[in-house]
C-alpha cells in the first residue's frame, strides 16, 4: 500500500513537473526574439559594390525600435524661425557698428575702427572699405542722423555687400524628362559635410518632396551610418556601399535607384579627406562624370566652416578650382561673430550663400534670406 501511495505521489510529481517546464520553455519561446527586420538603407542589387548583407541578429522583441517618420518644417521662413540664434551670435557685430555710428561727430579713427570691426568680423578688407566708403559720403551729405537713419544706412550697405539678387535657390525639383534633381555636396570633412546632407534632405522632406540620400563617402563608414540615421528619421532612403568602396559607384547607384524609386532629389555626400588637389580633383571629377551618365548634376554645394575663417576661405578656394560649385552651405555661424564669412566668401568664389547651418539641432539649416540675415546682425 506505501508502495502505492509513493509511486500515485511521484507520478503527481513527474506530471506536475513535466507542465512547469514546458510552460517555461514555452515562455521562454515567447520571449525569445523574432528576427529582426534588416534595417534597409540601401536597396537591394546596389551592384558589385554592395557589402554582403550581416546575419539576422536576435534581440528581444520589446526593444525592437518602431521607426517614427518626423514631419520636419518647411524651408519657408527657417531663417526667422533661427533669428534668435543669428542674432545672438552676430548682434555683436551690429551693435558695435550702431554705437560708433551714433557717436556725435565721427572722426577719422572713428572711421577707421568701423572699417576694423567689419575686418574682424571677416568681411574682407576690400568689401570693408567700400561699406565705410559709402558710409562717410552719405553721412557727410546728410550731416548727423538719428539712430534710425543710421541702422537704415547700414542695413542699406550690408544687403549691398551681400547682394540681395543674387540667385539663392536651390534646384532641387525633377528635370523636363522626370529624372530627380541631383545634388552634390562637397567639402572638407568636419566642416559639417554629413550633417548639412542629412539637415537638406530634412529640409526638403519638409517641402514635400521625395529624397534619396547617397553616402558616397566611403572614407569613414560612421558617415555612412550617420546618414542612415538622418534618412531613416524622414523616411529618406539611403544607398550606401562598403567602407573604401569607390565613391563614384555608390553615387551611380544611388541616382539609379533615386530614378527608379520616382525620387525628386538625389543628394550625394562625398568625401573631402583628400591630401592632394589632384586627388581631390579626380575623385570629385570622377563622382560627377560618373552621375553624369544618368542624370545631369544640377547642384554643387560647397560646404564651408563659418568658425574657420581664412583657412576656411582656402579650403574653398581648392575646391572651386577642382568642381564647378553653385552654393555654398556656411555652417556653425551660431559659433562665430564672424558673420562677414557670407561676404567674404562669395566675393571670393562669385557663387552665393544658399544654406546657412545655426546649430547642432536636426532642423537648424536655413536657406540664406539676405534681409533675414541682416535684420538678426542690426537686432
Ligand atoms: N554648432 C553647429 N555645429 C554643426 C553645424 N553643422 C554641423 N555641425 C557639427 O559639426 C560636426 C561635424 O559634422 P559632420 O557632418 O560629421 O562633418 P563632415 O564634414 O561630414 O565630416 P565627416 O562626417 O567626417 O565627413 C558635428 O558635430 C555636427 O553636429 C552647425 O551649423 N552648427
Amino acid at each position: 500500500m506505501e508502495y502505492l501511495i509513493l509511486g500515485i505521489v511521484l507520478l503527481v510529481l513527474s506530471v506536475v513537473g513535466g507542465s512547469v517546464m514546458f510552460l517555461r520553455s514555452r515562455t521562454g519561446r515567447t520571449l525569445e526574439a523574432p528576427p529582426r527586420p534588416p534595417v534597409i538603407t540601401r536597396p537591394s542589387g546596389t551592384g558589385t559594390d554592395e557589402a554582403p548583407s550581416a546575419p539576422a541578429e536576435h534581440v528581444p522583441a520589446d526593444v525592437i525600435p518602431v521607426p517614427e517618420i518626423e514631419v520636419p518644417p518647411p524651408s519657408a521662413g527657417r531663417l526667422q524661425r533661427l533669428r534668435a540664434r543669428l542674432a545672438r551670435s552676430q548682434g555683436a557685430l551690429g551693435q558695435g557698428l550702431l554705437a560708433i555710428l551714433s557717436r556725435d561727430s565721427l572722426t577719422d579713427d572713428d572711421w577707421d575702427e568701423i572699417e576694423d570691426t567689419l575686418i574682424t568680423a571677416d568681411v574682407g578688407v576690400t568689401p570693408a572699405r567700400m561699406i565705410v566708403d559709402e558710409l562717410r559720403t552719405q553721412q557727410k551729405v546728410l550731416g548727423k542722423l538719428s539712430p534710425e537713419q543710421v541702422k537704415t544706412m547700414l542695413r542699406e550697405q550690408l544687403l549691398a555687400q551681400i547682394g540681395p539678387d543674387l540667385p539663392r535657390g536651390l534646384h532641387v525639383q525633377r528635370k523636363a524628362g522626370g529624372a530627380p534633381a541631383v545634388i552634390m555636396v562637397v567639402g572638407v570633412n568636419g566642416t559639417g559635410k554629413t550633417t548639412t546632407t542629412g539637415k537638406l534632405a530634412r529640409v526638403l522632406v519638409g517641402d514635400g518632396l521625395k529624397v534619396v540620400l547617397g553616402a558616397a563617402d566611403t572614407f569613414r563608414a560612421a558617415a555612412a551610418e550617420q546618414l542612415a540615421t538622418w534618412g531613416e528619421r524622414v523616411g529618406a532612403e539611403v544607398v550606401r556601399g562598403p567602407e573604401g568602396s569607390d565613391p563614384a559607384s555608390v553615387a551611380f547607384e544611388a541616382v539609379k535607384h533615386g530614378i527608379a524609386a520616382d525620387a525628386d532629389t538625389v543628394i550625394i555626400d562625398t568625401a573631402g579627406r583628400l591630401h592632394t588637389k589632384t586627388g581631390l580633383m579626380d575623385e570629385l571629377g570622377k563622382v560627377k562624370r560618373v552621375i553624369e551618365k544618368q542624370a545631369a548634376v544640377d547642384e554643387v554645394i560647397l560646404v564651408l566652416d563659418a568658425t574657420t575663417g581664412q583657412n576656411g576661405m582656402t579650403q574653398a578656394r581648392v575646391f572651386a578650382e577642382v568642381v564647378n560649385i553653385t552654393g555654398i552651405a556656411l555652417t556653425k555661424l551660431d559659433g562665430t561673430a564672424k558673420g562677414g564669412i557670407v561676404i567674404a566668401v562669395q566675393r571670393e568664389l562669385g557663387v552665393p550663400v544658399k544654406l546657412v547651418g545655426l546649430g547642432e539641432g536636426p532642423d537648424d539649416l536655413a536657406p540664406f534670406d539676405p534681409e533675414a540675415f541682416v535684420d538678426a546682425i542690426l537686432d
